[in-house]
């Protein structure tokens, strides 16, 4: 089975819109678990543009009273601590996620848009992974579909990896002619993971017209999903959404 783990950024993003508390972060999901969702993903960033220290709090308590449900922090952990942002590594070490995936943004990145180069930042990751693994959090690394990479992510000592799959994505809203060649790396990048011994997680972009492709990828486990998924909430209904993509998911 799949895990779908709901990305509740939007949600925040809206909130943050306005004064005061509404929509409610937690609130929506609690709401998104009930529906069935298997896991809740959030991408606190520095400048809080939507997750907030306060909602990884929340949520790390709601999924820990949540007996199967498994709760995602992503984020850059050489980010610095900005106001009441404390610092990825902070946030995390006091709040125990199920999973930490360390994504490699810039602050003034508009969203993520690539995976780690360890070739460059590998060795600053290693006592970060070593710590967040000696707290009993699951470490994945989001990345780019290329081999090399991928064995560097075993050797720092990652659990899993998530691939982008933004590129992905774009090229089936194009139609491109490189859908099937990117396709097949990400079905390479996958396989190569499994022989070392790496779990599968996906994430960028996913969404109820190229997910029924993504979703045969080899060994994938989580699929994280957010953007789109807010959207078709709001479109279909909330718990109709859920329904919608754990049915994608499962090949109906
Ligand atoms: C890592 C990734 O692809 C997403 O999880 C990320 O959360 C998107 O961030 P925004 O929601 O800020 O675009
Ligand atoms: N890691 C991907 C994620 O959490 C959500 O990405 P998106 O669906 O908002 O693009």
């Amino acid at each position: 089975m799949i895990a779908l783990s709901v990305n509740l950024n939007k949600i925040a993003l809206i909130r943050n819109s306005r004064e005061g508390n509404f929509p409610h972060v937690t609130t929506h999901g609690r709401s998104c678990l009930d529906a069935g969702a298997q896991g809740l993903t959030v991408h606190p960033r520095p400048d809080q543009r939507h997750i907030r220290p306060g909602d990884v709090r929340d949520l790390a308590t709601l999924c820990a009273n949540r007996e199967g449900i498994e709760f995602n922090v992503e984020g850059n952990p050489f980010a610095a601590p900005a106001g009441d942002y404390p610092g990825l590594m902070s946030l995390v070490l006091e709040t125990n996620p199920d999973q930490c995936t360390l994504v490699p943004d810039s602050n003034d990145q508009l969203t993520s848009d690539h995976g780690f180069d360890l070739k460059r930042d590998g060795d600053r990751l290693v006592p970060l992974i070593d710590q967040l693994k000696h707290a009993g959090i699951r470490v994945s690394l989001f990345m780019d579909p290329d081999l090399d990479q991928i064995s560097l992510a075993k050797e720092v000592g990652a659990d899993r990896i998530e691939l982008y799959t933004g590129p992905y994505a774009e090229a089936v809203v194009k139609q491109s002619k490189e859908l099937n060649t990117i396709f097949s790396a990400h079905c390479a990048a996958a396989e190569h993971a499994h022989q070392l011994g790496l779990g599968i997680n996906a994430g960028h972009d996913l969404n109820l017209v190229n997910l029924p492709r993504y979703r045969t990828l080899p060994g994938l486990q989580e699929v994280s999903i957010g953007h789109a998924f807010t959207v078709d909430a709001i479109g279909m209904g909330l718990e109709n959404a859920v329904g919608a993509y754990l049915n994608c998911l499962a090949g109906n």
